[in-house]
């Protein structure tokens, strides 16, 4: 086990790998492909809450690029999280697992509203929970929705399944010559400005002890091999 005594965690996914190799959206496949990686997390016995972003459909700084007006532009983001989220949990009961989706912006025709101890009821019984529409708040990120759910689920672990394989001392997609950390701390992440998730999520975890382990989600059985702690990641910990 990559974290002993580890009981419940916070999986968060990227929405951008959720295109597969498509352009935009969501790849059907790809996503019925993780739905298994997650079930077979569960099956261990492992109680999962689940975050979805939302950049295969829009991310609220880039709307506003384009004119968009940035809270407008957010809300289109959290909507694009909820949209993932329908997604992911059709996959997981195509899987045979329980799901329940529940989102920061009520949207009772869809899914249930977010309530904490509801929630905690879902898990006790074996279901997965689905957390989306991020914190509800625009000028926020999925990363800091799925710190503050992991606080809030007292989760021990939020486990950060991304586009790269943990954290690196510069852009690995910018810098040829990036170097990876095997662990690194909270108060690191932040003094050196490094950008793999958003500083209020970090301090989210800083302040709350929960550790945050970064994996590349693109590679097939990661899930399962970072939980083992036999994957390629980077823990993120009080120093
Ligand atoms: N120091 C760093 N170490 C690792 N990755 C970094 C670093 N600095 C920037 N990055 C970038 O951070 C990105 C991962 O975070 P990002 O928030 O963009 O994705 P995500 O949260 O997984 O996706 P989504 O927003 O779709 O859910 C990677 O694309 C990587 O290039
Ligand atoms: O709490 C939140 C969470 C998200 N948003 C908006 O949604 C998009 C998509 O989320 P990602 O974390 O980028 O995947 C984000 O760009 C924001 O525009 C938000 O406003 N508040």
């Amino acid at each position: 086990m990559l974290l002993p005594d580890t009981k419940r965690i916070l999986l968060k996914l990227s929405g951008e790998v959720l295109m597969g190799e498509q352009e935009f959206g969501i790849d059907a496949e790809f996503v019925a492909g993780l739905a298994e990686e997650v079930k077979a997390a569960h099956d261990t016995g492992l109680e999962i809450c689940l975050v979805i972003g939302g950049g295969n459909i829009f991310r609220g700084i880039s709307g506003a690029a384009k004119g968009l007006d940035r809270t407008t532009a957010d809300y289109m983001g959290m909507m694009a999280t909820v949209m993932n989220a329908l997604a992911m949990q059709n996959a997981l009961e195509n899987a045979g697992v329980e799901t329940r989706v529940q989102s920061a912006i009520p949207m009772p025709a869809v899914c249930e509203p977010y309530i904490r101890r509801r929630a905690e009821r879902h898990l006790e019984k074996g279901r997965i929970v689905i957390f989306a529409a991020g914190t509800g708040n625009p000028f926020f990120t999925t990363d800091t929705g799925a710190a503050l759910r992991a606080a809030e689920m007292n989760c021990d672990a939020l486990l950060k399944g991304t586009s790269v394989d943990g954290v690196y001392d510069k852009d690995p997609k910018k810098a040829d010559d990036a170097v990876r950390f095997e662990t690194i701390s909270y108060s690191q992440v932040l003094s050196a400005n490094l950008k793999v998730m958003d500083a209020a999520a970090v301090a989210l975890c800083r302040e709350n002890d929960i550790p945050i382990v970064v994996f590349s989600i693109r590679e097939k059985g990661n899930v399962k091999r970072v939980l083992a702690g036999e994957g390629v990641q980077t823990i993120v910990r009080k120093d």
